[in-house]
C-alpha cells in the first residue's frame, strides 16, 4: 500500500449483521483515533449515527436515495469534503471507514476509489470488512444476491452472534463462507481488533471485479446509476438487487411513551409471522418510566436485547421504528401495532 495515500477501509454486510456493532468496538481501539467515519444509511431516518457513541466532526452520515446501491457519487464528494478539510487543517485523519448500508454493492465504491481522477491521488482502498450473521447468513445468501457480493468482496470476514448458534451451525456457515470466498480469513467479532484490522492486503480491484453476479438486475425507475456514470454492462453487474421485488423502507413513528412488555410481545410475534419478509426493524423507543431511549434491533425472525442509551438525539422525543421489508404494506405493519398495543397515535413516513 502506498504510504502517501489514506486507507479507506470499507464496512459491509448485510442488513442487521453487526456493522455499527462492529465500527464501534473497532472506533475504541487506540489504533483507530485517528480514523474518519462515513456512515452511508438507506431510509429516511438516519439512526445509526445515533446508536454510535463517538459521534464528532470526523463522523459523516450519508443518506441513501436508492435502495439498490451506495450512492457513490455521494461517496466520492464525502471523500473530496474530507479531503479539502483536511488540506485546509480544519480536520486530521489517517484512515477512512465507510460504513456501506446493509443492501450495498461494494464493488462501485472500491472502484470509484481507485477510479476517480481526484480521489485516487489522496485515498487507497484499504480493505473490505464483510460482517457475517451467523443466524441468518445461509439464508440470506440464497436468496440475496446483495448478501452474496458482499461476501465476494471481503479482505477478512467477520462473524457476528456466533453466541446465538450451535457450533454445528457455525461450521456449516463457514463451510459455504469458504465456498464463496475462499481467499479470505474468517475471523469472529469478538477476537481482538488486531487481528480483525490486522495483517491483510486488500484484493486488487481486477481480482474482485471477476465476480460474475448469478441473475440480472433492473432498477426502480427513480435509480440515479446511469448519473454516476455506470456503463450499461457495469451497471448490470456492479448491481444486482431486484427491488421490482418490492424491498423497501419506512419508518413507523409513535407519540407517548410505550409499554416495553406488550411491545416485546407484538415485535416478537410480528417477527414470528413476517420475519422472512422483514430483513430489519431497529428503532428508538421510548418507554413507560424511562427517561433515556432504548434501542431495539430485529434482523428477519431475530429480536436482539433491547439496550439504554446515554441520551435523545435532537428532535421530537418520540418512539421511531425503521422498518426494511419486501412485499408488507407499511399500513398492515401499523394497524398490527395499533390493534396489538391498543396505541393510537402511529403513523407512517415514507
Ligand atoms: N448476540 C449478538 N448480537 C449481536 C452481535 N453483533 C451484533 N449484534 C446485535 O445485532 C443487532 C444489529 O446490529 P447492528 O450493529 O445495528 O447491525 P448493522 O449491520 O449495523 O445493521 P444495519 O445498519 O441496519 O444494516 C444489534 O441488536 C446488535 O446488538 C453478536 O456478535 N452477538
Amino acid at each position: 500500500m502506498n504510504p502517501l495515500l489514506t486507507p479507506v477501509i470499507l464496512l459491509t454486510g448485510f442488513l442487521g449483521s453487526g456493522k455499527t456493532t462492529l465500527l464501534q468496538r473497532l472506533l475504541t481501539d487506540p489504533s483507530m483515533e485517528g480514523a474518519a467515519v462515513l456512515i452511508n444509511e438507506f431510509g429516511e431516518v438516519g439512526l445509526d449515527h445515533h446508536l454510535l457513541d463517538r459521534i464528532d466532526d470526523n463522523v459523516v452520515l450519508l443518506k441513501s436515495g436508492c435502495i439498490c446501491c451506495t450512492v457513490r457519487g455521494e461517496v466520492a464528494d464525502a471523500l473530496s469534503n474530507l479531503e479539502s478539510l483536511r488540506a485546509r487543517g480544519e480536520v486530521a485523519f489517517d484512515r477512512v471507514v465507510i460504513e456501506t448500508t446493509g443492501l450495498a454493492d461494494p464493488y462501485p465504491v472500491l472502484q470509484t476509489l481507485t477510479a476517480h481522477p481526484v480521489l485516487r491521488s489522496h485515498f487507497t482502498n484499504g480493505g473490505v470488512l464483510t460482517t457475517v450473521d451467523a443466524v441468518n447468513a445461509i439464508n440470506q445468501v440464497a436468496h440475496r444476491a446483495e448478501a452474496v457480493r458482499q461476501i465476494a468482496a471481503a479482505d477478512r470476514i467477520v462473524l457476528t452472534k456466533t453466541d446465538l448458534v450451535e457450533p454445528k451451525q457455525e461450521q456449516a456457515l463457514r463451510d459455504r463462507l469458504a465456498r464463496i470466498n475462499p481467499a479470505s480469513r474468517i475471523v469472529t467479532t469478538g477476537e481482538d481488533v488486531s487481528s480483525i484490522l490486522g495483517g491483510f492486503e486488500p484484493m486488487s480491484l481486477d481480482q474482485t471485479l471477476t465476480w460474475e453476479p448469478p441473475a440480472e438486475h433492473e432498477c426502480h425507475p427513480g435509480c440515479d446509476h446511469d448519473a454516476h456514470g455506470h456503463s450499461h454492462h457495469e451497471h448490470h453487474h456492479a448491481h444486482h438487487h431486484d427491488d421490482a421485488l418490492g424491498v423497501t423502507s419506512f419508518s413507523l413513528v409513535i407519540e407517548g411513551p410505550i409499554d416495553w412488555t406488550i411491545f416485546g410481545a407484538w415485535l416478537t410475534l410480528l417477527l414470528y409471522r413476517y420475519g422472512d419478509r422483514i430483513f430489519r426493524v431497529k428503532g428508538i423507543l421510548a418507554l413507560d418510566g424511562e427517561d433515556k431511549p432504548v434501542a431495539i434491533h430485529g434482523v428477519q425472525h431475530l429480536v436482539h436485547a433491547p439496550t439504554h442509551m446515554e441520551h435523545w438525539p435532537e428532535g421530537p422525543r418520540s418512539s421511531r421504528l425503521v422498518f426494511i421489508l419486501e412485499g408488507l404494506s407499511p399500513d398492515l405493519i401499523r394497524r398490527s401495532f395499533s390493534a396489538f398495543t391498543g396505541v393510537s397515535r402511529v403513523r407512517t413516513a415514507a
